[in-house]
């Protein structure tokens, strides 16, 4: 296990709340009486709006000579990230939606290895939502900062760098409170987005079914109602650049009105996205009670983003689902009907793939699409082998199940990407997840032996029977083929004998026949 998800949501959403009760006007600093020659590398006790002054600042309590040498750059830059501005003409140009960002992460835990990695991943975000990464930087603290996310002596360095690169957005590695982001936009200049934001913007822009539009639209007002207050504050002030002296955030009047009004019409809007949801939960509960009723197994195709989910679902079932070298590249549950080796009948299910910390707002407004892995018969949990972290993706994953009440499911371990993992790695994996496969559903490796274990797993029909059928009688052994197991069949003069085990509305017509 690694620490890499010890950056919590919750450590941050505790200490915002304090954070919130407290709000003091603290934005309105003047930035320019701010510079300091920081240079990055080590933390300097700087001149602060004096309502931080009596704030103990967490990262005081760290000292250079306590920390590893490596740990030592408190605030450093990922260098492989910068994604090269390609050779692309202007007409092209100006179609795309290109953000220029500056990732900012805070590491508080784990190897160095950890806090890489959460920066490959928030850039791999960035540019699956249409983003130019050109800089990602992070630093080392205990916690985030309560009001500035990093160290306040590191924002004037950021800000540096945002200048110097030219970059029109910073997205911050996590999920910040709304002063935060105030906070950080009044001083870098620039929009600020985090994690939450970026992936529910990912979301946005996927999103294909009515159902997956309404779930992302319903988890983004979410999101925006907490938020209010702080967009509302920075829209103004990015609008009309600087804002005059008490007209800012501290101007009550009109703006409370305004945001009375927007908050009114979220909230009018997310009930009417929930009916809609609910209707569309309806129609497939009954399709789903339809597949119960007839005891057909399911199976849910569950796992991290990209591990290789829908390509499985291909190799498994030959579904044809669009496979991406992307994130979230499925939004939309696919459901393929397929048949056992010996001829049984179950659904296999596509899912969207989950994420560390999973936006909340999005766990919530997909409950009713993840509640279909959690009332599966058996859950595929893929994981992609070659990835540096694959520890720390299963357990993020099984965070997700817990969420959604899928852990009494029964789970098969899907290591993927056998042909490009490390075979160190899959023995590793293997020795800490008994209970898996080892597959590439790139090359078809160890897919024949994955399927033997799944159908070895699909629940067993409940009844047993022993069954006498006349010849003319086809359709049912057609059925047991279909919907039962067949342990024993012959044919004999009288008709087609056949033991074996149904659900049982299909071993209800069967005792018709029933032999002893
Ligand atoms: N080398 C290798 N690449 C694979 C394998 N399986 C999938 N991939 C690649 O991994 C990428 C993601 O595959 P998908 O099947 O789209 O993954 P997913 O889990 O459905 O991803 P999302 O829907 O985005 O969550 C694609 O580029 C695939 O070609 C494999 O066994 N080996
Ligand atoms: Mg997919």
């Amino acid at each position: 296990m690694t620490n890499a998800h010890d950056f919590t949501l919750d450590a941050e959403l505790s200490e915002t709340a304090a954070w919130e009760d407290t709000e003091t006007d603290a934005t309105d600093t003047d930035a320019s009486d701010a510079d300091t020659d920081d240079d990055l590398t080590e933390d300097t006790t700087e001149d602060w709006q004096s309502g931080y002054a009596d704030e103990p600042d967490p990262e005081e309590e760290m000292t250079v000579g306590a920390m590893d040498l490596a740990e030592r750059h408190q605030l450093r830059r990922v260098a492989s990230l910068s994604t090269e501005l390609e050779d692309i003409s202007e007409v092209e140009y100006r179609q795309l939606r290109l953000e220029r960002v500056v990732l900012v992460g805070v590491w508080t835990g784990g190897t160095v290895q950890d806090a890489e990695n959460s920066m490959a991943e928030l850039a791999l975000l960035a540019e699956t939502a249409g983003s130019e990464v050109l800089e990602a930087i992070y630093q080392r603290r205990q916690t985030p900062d309560p009001a500035t996310y990093v160290g306040r002596g590191k924002v004037d360095g950021i800000r540096e760098i945002v200048q110097a690169t030219g970059a029109d957005t910073v997205i911050c590695d996590g999920e910040l409170a709304p002063s935060q982001l105030r906070n950080l936009e009044d001083r870098l200049k620039v929009k600020v987005v985090d994690r939450t934001a970026l992936i529910l913007d990912i979301f946005a822009q996927h999103a294909k079914s009515r159902e997956g539009q309404a779930q992302t639209e319903l988890a983004q007002l979410n999101y925006m109602k907490q938020r209010l207050r702080g967009w509302g504050g920075n829209l103004s002030r990015q609008a009309g650049g600087r804002v005059a002296a008490g007209a800012g955030i501290g101007g009550r009047g009109p703006g409370e009105t305004k945001i009375e009004t927007d908050r009114r019409r979220i909230n009018t809007k997310i009930a009417k996205l929930r009916r809609e949801l609910k209707e569309m939960k309806g129609t497939r509960d009954t399709k789903r009670a339809d597949r119960k009723r007839h005891e057909i197994p399911s199976v849910s195709i569950a796992g991290y983003t990209n591990a290789g989910k829908s390509s499985l679902l291909n190799r498994l079932t030959q579904a044809g689902v669009l496979v991406e070298d992307s994130l979230f590249a499925t939004l939309d549950p696919t459901t393929r009907r397929t048949t056992t080796n010996d001829g049984r009948v179950y659904t296999m299910s596509d899912t969207v793939g989950f994420v560390r910390h999973l936006p909340h707002q999005l766990v919530e407004a997909f409950r009713s699409t993840l509640e279909e892995v959690a009332d599966s018969d058996l859950i595929l949990h893929v994981v992609d082998g070659s990835h540096p972290d694959p520890e720390g993706q299963l357990a993020a994953v099984r965070e997700v199940f817990a969420e959604i009440n899928a852990t009494h499911v029964p789970e098969l371990v899907v290591i993927n990407k056998a042909d490009a993992a490390d075979p160190m790695v899959i023995a590793r994996l293997r020795q800490r997840e008994p209970h898996a496969v080892v597959v590439s559903a790139k090359t078809g490796e160890g897919i024949a032996e994955a399927l033997a274990v799944i159908e070895g797993e699909l629940p067993h029909p409940s009844v047993a029977f022993t069954a006498l059928l006349p010849y003319e009688r086809g359709d049912l052994v057609n059925r047991i083929h279909q919907h039962g197991e067949i342990t024993s069949l012959e044919h004999t003069g009288e008709g087609t004998l056949v033991s074996g085990r149904a659900h049982e509305s299909l071993a209800g017509e069967l005792a018709a026949y029933a032999v002893s």
